[in-house]
């Protein structure tokens, strides 16, 4: 049967991801790098060694105020290249309206559905709903607002997961994307960053990777 890829950015998160899933042969687990141009490249260049059914990007992310705190689960309904487009004086016009591609990458309904109730029984806080990938960490509440009113059902933001979906996309493939929050969005206040936490919660999201689609 063929097996499922997992992309992490660093090693820190394959290594959570891995002690979550355990002993597998059903899983690959691969680093992507930081950033999304080096996970659609690492991700283009996975995918031809062995046969895969669907791609997941999993890691750390910021949460949206409100919207998901530190140590919760994001799993992605739309993974979103929240920066890919043109500037105007009125407002931001994504790439499919300037008709050169998307901007925005859909998760199979079910497969959110079915990994969400599973890690709501694991007694995890999930949320489901856009994850925004960007090239630079939002530091300021300016941004992090006029990234919610552009797109209002954004739960997290992180670096990888469009990267991902291109490369997955490219060969007709599902994807998820997942994030623990290490942080919230906004003002960059790295005190407040909780890495250890998120990465404790990336191992229950590898075991339910694992229970659920393996
Ligand atoms: O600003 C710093 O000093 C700093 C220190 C440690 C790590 C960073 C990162 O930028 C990590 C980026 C890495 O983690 C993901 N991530 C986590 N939180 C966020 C966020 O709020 N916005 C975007 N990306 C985030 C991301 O996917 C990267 O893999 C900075």
């Amino acid at each position: 049967m063929a097996k499922i890829l997992i992309m992490t950015a660093v090693e820190a998160e394959k290594e959570a991801v891995e002690r979550g899933i355990g002993e597998t042969s059903g899983i690959d687990v691969a680093i992507a790098g930081v950033g999304p141009a080096q996970a659609a490249a690492r991700t283009a260049f996975a995918l031809p060694k062995d046969e895969y059914r669907m791609v997941v990007s999993v890691g750390i992310g910021g949460g949206f105020k409100n919207r998901a705190a530190i140590g919760d689960i994001v799993i992605s309904d739309r993974l979103i290249a929240a920066e890919l487009g043109a500037e105007s004086s009125q407002s931001f016009i994504p790439i499919d309206e300037l008709g050169f591609g998307t901007n925005v990458i859909t998760a199979d309904d079910s497969s959110v559905q079915r990994l969400s109730s599973r890690l709501i029984e694991k007694n995890q806080r999930v949320h489901t709903g856009a994850i925004l990938t960007l090239s630079m960490v939002t530091g300021t509440d300016d941004t992090a607002h006029a990234l919610i009113h552009r797109y209002p059902d954004a739960c997290a933001e992180a670096m990888e997961g469009f990267g991902v979906a291109t490369a997955a996309a490219e060969q007709n493939l599902p994807v998820l994307e997942i994030r623990s929050i290490s942080n919230l969005t906004g003002p960059r206040d790295k005190e407040n960053w909780n890495i250890k936490e998120a990465l404790a919660s990336l191992e229950p999201a590898g075991a339910a990777i694992k229970e659920v689609f393996a």
